[in-house]
């Protein structure tokens, strides 16, 4: 048995240091993830105007409910989803004149349903070059609150940064989803705006968020279930055993769930209280999945395909396509390139059984991509990647906590 222990969660702490920041007083963020968005999104808030101090036991923030406490400010996002969605929502409550822009790559992902919605509830707001795309410049002046609808079928976390901003507001929102992915987050937004003393009522597709305020918190950050992820892949592929410390059916996280495809593929997983192990079958089997509320998972459970005695096929999974690189197909052609035959849709992808043969990645500037196919490259000589440093985004340390497994396991 092998036991790996995973860095902080990426979505837990860009949360955490939103409430954080909207709270009245100081929170203190215990287990902190230090990667490129968490330390972007840190980086940000102290443009933003908020005292900020990232020590390698603790983050803290202070907070100020009444928005930013820089009069204006340009913030970047560097690749952060959860930066360039979250953040424009937080400022928009406030006052003052904020630009945010971001990365080639995140400019290129989509915003507009966040902007229609901050636009409905009055505020003004410009897209300066694409519109639906960063950059964006906001000139806020408060937000009252009231009604609004959302399509967050391309992104929960544009519902998610509603959600958050919500308690910001003069009178609460009142927000209509009409279509969303990724439902998970935002189960962890709301409990995490529990802890933070806001209760979101929620009937149906209608999220009905209180005027309120947020109270400080001392908070420990639980290991990242979607890092996570590739050492339970490498372990069911490899007939291995990996228990990863930290992590329980009581998660925050979705993606927790993704040991449950691995169980349906012939893997034994264990939930106990205080960690997840999966033990590796002979053979897997082949699996049909959808995987629309997990889908960050999508590329580990691809890497590992081929290896299973049936096709894999994954479904519903559309919004892949508008992540850090559109990984529907990233998939498809690394695997590909691997001598894998692969079929896709809009929406879905089909894998089939082979032997891999080794190949240069094209990572796209994808961490999963990168992180993904390192697990292929355990049962695979000659894989290597384009992009390697690219894991940064959320898991600095990952090529050398992989190699401790690689080495320790001797294949
Ligand atoms: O809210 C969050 O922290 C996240 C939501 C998901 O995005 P989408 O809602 O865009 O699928 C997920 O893919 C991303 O890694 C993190
Ligand atoms: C999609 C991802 O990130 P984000 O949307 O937060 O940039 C991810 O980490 O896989």
């Amino acid at each position: 048995m092998t036991i790996v222990r995973i860095p902080g969660s990426k979505s837990v702490m860009a949360r955490a240091l939103f409430l954080a920041a909207a709270a009245d007083g100081t929170t203190v963020l215990r287990h902190p993830l230090r990667s490129d968005d968490t330390e972007g999104f840190a980086l940000a808030l102290q443009a933003l105007g908020y005292p900020v101090t990232l020590d390698d036991e603790a983050w803290t923030v202070t907070g100020n409910p009444a928005g930013p406490p820089a009069g204006s400010a340009d913030v970047y996002c560097r690749d952060a989803g959860t930066a360039a969605r979250f953040l424009p929502a937080l400022a928009a409550a406030g006052h003052g004149h904020f630009r945010f822009d971001a990365s080639a790559q995140m400019r290129r992902r989509p915003v507009g349903p966040l902007s229609e919605a901050l636009r409905s509830l009055g505020v003004t707001l410009h897209h300066d070059e694409a519109e639906g795309h960063l950059p964006v410049t906001i000139d806020a002046a408060g937000i009252t609150g009231g009604d609004l609808r959302l399509d967050a079928g391309l992104s929960s976390q544009f519902l998610t940064a509603l959600l958050l901003m919500g308690p910001l507001t003069g009178q609460g929102l009142r927000i209509h989803v009409t279509d969303m992915v990724s439902v998970p987050y935002v189960e962890m937004t709301l409990a995490m705006m529990a802890r933070f003393g806001v209760a979101v009522e929620r009937d149906g597709s209608v999220f009905v968020v209180p005027a309120a305020a947020y109270s400080p918190q001392d908070y420990v950050v639980e290991p990242d279930a979607s890092s996570a992820s590739y050492f339970f892949a490498a372990a069911a592929v490899a007939g291995r055993t990996v228990t990863v410390p930290g992590l329980s059916s009581s998660s925050l996280q979705g993606d927790v769930r993704f040991v449950h495809v691995l169980e349906r593929m012939g893997a034994t997983v264990d939930i106990a209280d205080d960690s997840i192990t999966v033990t590796g079958p002979p053979k897997l089997n082949g699996v049909t999945v959808n995987m629309r509320d997990i889908s960050d998972t999508v590329p580990t459970l691809a890497a590992i395909a081929p290896f299973a005695d049936g096709p894999v096929r994954i479904e519903d999974v559309y919004n892949i396509r508008v992540k850090e690189s559109d990984r529907l197909e990233a998939c498809a052609s690394n695997l590909r390139a691997l001598g894998i035959r692969v079929e896709t849709g809009r929406d879905w992808l089909e894998i089939h059984p082979g032997v891999p043969a080794g190949a240069r990645i094209a990572c796209h500037a994808d961490h999963r991509i990168a992180m993904s196919f390192s697990v292929t490259g355990l049962l695979t000589d000659g894989i290597t990647l384009d992009d390697p440093d690219c894991v940064k985004k959320t898991f600095p340390t990952f090529h050398r906590v992989f190699a401790e497994l690689r080495q320790g396991w001797d294949l």
